[in-house]
């Protein structure tokens, strides 16, 4: 099974959200940092390393957050706690539009992708402990 793994990252309350450029039908939408775990690599390192590619930052992964989720494309998105090692750190949307930190209040004010969509109940709970 293919394994998607996307990082919660958590800073003062807020959450960082990353706005996709492409493709076509899902630009504009937002979605965790993250991407395909590949073969031999835990969901872990995945995380790790997909944060070190897409913001350039490094982060500490902590636990699962939310049920995992099945995509259109039958893989299935892991969602990650996880926070900057460096809490000074400042991401960028390397490979992405725009990066935002959103907080609970404002978590549904955001057009997600639909499977995280299905996941903002969690990832609320994550904010507001
Ligand atoms: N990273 C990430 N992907 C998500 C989320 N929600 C969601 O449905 N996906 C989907 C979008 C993509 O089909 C897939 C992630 O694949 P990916 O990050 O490797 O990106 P991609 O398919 O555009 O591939 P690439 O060209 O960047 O290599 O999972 C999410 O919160 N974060």
């Amino acid at each position: 099974m293919k394994v998607i793994v996307g990082a919660a990252i958590v800073r003062g309350g807020a959450l960082l959200a990353q706005q996709r450029s492409y493709p076509a039908e899902v630009a504009g939408l937002w979605e965790l940092p993250g991407g395909r775990v590949e073969r031999g690599e835990s969901e872990v390192d995945a995380v790790r390393r997909e944060c070190l590619e897409e913001l350039g930052v490094e982060v500490v992964v902590g636990q699962r957050v939310g049920e995992e989720v099945t995509l259109r494309t039958g893989m299935v998105l892991r969602v990650y706690a996880a926070r900057l090692a460096d809490p000074a750190a400042d991401p960028k949307p390397l490979e992405h539009h725009a990066l935002r930190w959103i907080n609970a209040h404002s978590l549904g004010s955001v057009p997600w992708l639909p499977a995280d969509l299905r996941l903002l109940p969690a990832l609320r709970t994550l904010l507001t402990g």
